[in-house]
């Protein structure tokens, strides 16, 4: 079976997923449990994607297929010799000069290449083709590009030679772009294009979802993404073992979020949000809002005086109070003592009444969700966390507050995005989530959740601040950040996926109010 990587399909589709060293971990016990030869399995992967390309483009009937010399350019091999049987108009070009096949391929590449002679088809590399075809002449028309460049034993850099392939496929207008496994020139471990990748439309990939394609900047590539197990037994799962799954529901413990038929308000989580001072204030708005829409007892909002009558008006339900300047420890003191959770950080600024502010809050122990400035705030007095950071707390850094909190260049963290949510982890011990595409969320070393709810339509000013709403709600009630954590990213992603069924553009987070509220009344449950 072949199942669309994507919110909707998250209970159908494996809970791990995989380094490419791991992935070629289950490939190895793959082969050894049920084929004779990588061959084998290579047959069957190309039979599966075959089959997939027909499915989803049955009118067209030419393939260009780009190959490389490794394992995936077999698996384009064994695509073009099908295609041939059934009578498709079949190019294969190699990415470079193929002058020994049997020295310079695979050993199972060089087997999908024998199969592939018989049939009398002429291989030509990327130079001679492109020399006999000058771009214009090119047939990209009712052609399907196959990309089986590069999979999961891409190294470094894409080299020049490739890179020059890869910069045709993305320039030339092909009628659909198809990469097999994964989208070549893409690190499957890190979500980050190696100097380029193809942009294609869709990818497929086999036997287990690469952690590299659901996270960092997989989605400008892969298009829709597809997977198919290839029968793989179960047991040969139980044999590699992962500590990165993929978030769904079935992680999360939903029960804290029920309502009680004769609960109380209190039953229902007392929150305390601090922040939106005077120029930020919108801040507070929106994380408030989304707070009470994701289910919470009762809300304070200790926020900038400017922010005081427009929470108001727009929900007269939440107990509202300016920010003290001078008086900020005593208040905070005394708002926070009843409270279940609190959130400081968004739009709080970094005046010295938010640091004292910072401090007051980490003192009372409670269950905290630490965004935006207050993560600044740490970075630039990190004796702050020194002396009263705890376990109970949510950081929720994008990568750059990330990259702040661990002293190191915003570059490193986008790299290798798996690494920067360990280091969080270590220096912090206590749970953060690392927002961006392919949310990543964690409470202890080796154990990483990727939540792949979510598109760009959130990447705009307030997202994050309507995400800290939802999460100050599911903490006070749960009171378990990571759960919480991890239910926050689910509703906020799938929020904002069922907020731009009219198109990705233009939504704004405050259009993800009412699905807020739909998604955690279907799911609480
Ligand atoms: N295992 C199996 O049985 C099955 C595996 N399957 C398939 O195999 C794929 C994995 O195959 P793989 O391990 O052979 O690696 P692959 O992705 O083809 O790359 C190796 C090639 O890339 C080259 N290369 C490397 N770095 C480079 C760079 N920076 N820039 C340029 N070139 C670079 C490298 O060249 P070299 O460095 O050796 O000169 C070598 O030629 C996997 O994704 C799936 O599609 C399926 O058929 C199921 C069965
Ligand atoms: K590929």
């Amino acid at each position: 079976m072949i199942s669309e990587v994507c919110s909707d399909n998250l209970s159908q589709l494996p809970t791990y997923l995989y380094s490419a060293e791991q992935t070629r971990a289950l490939d190895h016990a793959l082969i050894t449990k049920l084929y004779d030869r990588g061959y084998d399995l290579m047959e069957k992967a190309g039979s599966a994607a075959f089959k997939f390309i027909q499915q989803q483009y049955p009118q067209h009937r030419s393939f260009k297929i780009f190959c490389g010399k490794g394992n995936n350019g077999g698996d384009g091999l064994v695509i073009a010799r099908l295609a041939l049987e059934s009578g498709y108009d079949v190019e294969v070009i190699f990415a470079t000069e193929l002058t020994s096949p049997e020295k310079e391929l695979s050993e199972t590449c060089y087997l999908a290449f024998q199969a592939l002679n018989k049939l009398k088809i002429k291989v030509q590399s990327f130079d001679s083709w492109k020399t006999l075809q000058p771009s214009a002449q090119i047939q990209t028309n009712k052609t399907v590009l196959i990309d089986a460049l590069l999979g999961t034993g891409l190294s470094g850099t894409v080299k020049p030679s490739y890179k020059a392939v890869i910069d045709f496929i993305n320039a030339a207008e092909f009628s659909a772009v198809y990469s097999i496994d994964v989208p070549s020139g893409l690190s499957s471990d890190s979500g980050m294009e190696l100097g380029c990748a193809v942009h294609a439309d869709i990818t497929l990939t086999f036997i287990g979802i690469n952690k590299g394609l659901v996270t960092g900047n997989s989605r400008n590539f892969t298009g829709r993404l597809f997977f198919s197990g290839l029968g793989t037994p179960e047991d040969i799962y139980d044999q590699v073992k992962s500590s990165t799954k993929l978030l769904s529901l079935e992680e999360i413990n939903t029960e804290s979020y029920k309502r009680k038929p004769a609960g109380h308000k209190g039953d229902s989580g007392r929150a305390v949000f601090i922040g939106g001072v005077d120029g930020l204030n919108g801040a507070a708005v929106l994380a408030s809002e989304a707070c009470l829409r994701s289910g919470v007892g009762l809300l304070t909002a200790i926020v900038g005086e400017r922010a005081i009558l427009p929470i108001l008006t727009r929900s007269p339900e939440i107990m509202v109070q300016p920010l003290l300047s001078d008086n900020t420890v005593s208040q905070i003191t005394t708002s926070l003592q009843n409270a279940h959770a609190v959130c400081i950080g968004p739009g709080l600024g970094k005046s010295s009444a938010a640091k004292e502010a910072v401090i007051a809050v980490l003192k009372q122990k409670l269950p905290t969700i630490i965004d935006a400035d207050a993560l600044n705030l740490l970075s630039e007095n990190p004796e702050i966390w020194k002396q009263h950071g705890h376990s109970q707390c949510i950081l929720t850094p994008h990568p750059k507050e990330a990259a702040r909190l661990l002293n190191i260049p915003p570059e490193s963290v986008n790299q290798n995005r798996f690494l920067a949510i360990e280091q969080l982890v270590d220096k912090f011990a206590c749970t953060v989530l690392l927002k961006g595409s392919g949310t990543l969320i964690s409470s202890k070393r080796n154990n990483i959740l990727v939540c792949i709810c979510g598109n760009e339509s959130l990447s705009v000013g307030g997202a994050g601040d309507t995400l800290s709403g939802i999460l100050l709600a599911a903490l006070a009630k749960s009171r378990n950040a990571l759960n919480a954590a991890n239910y926050g990213a689910f509703v906020h992603g799938y929020a904002a996926e069922l907020a731009s069924q009219d198109g990705v553009i233009g939504v704004l987070p405050s259009d993800l109010m009412p699905f807020i509220r739909l998604i955690i009344n279907k799911t609480a449950i």
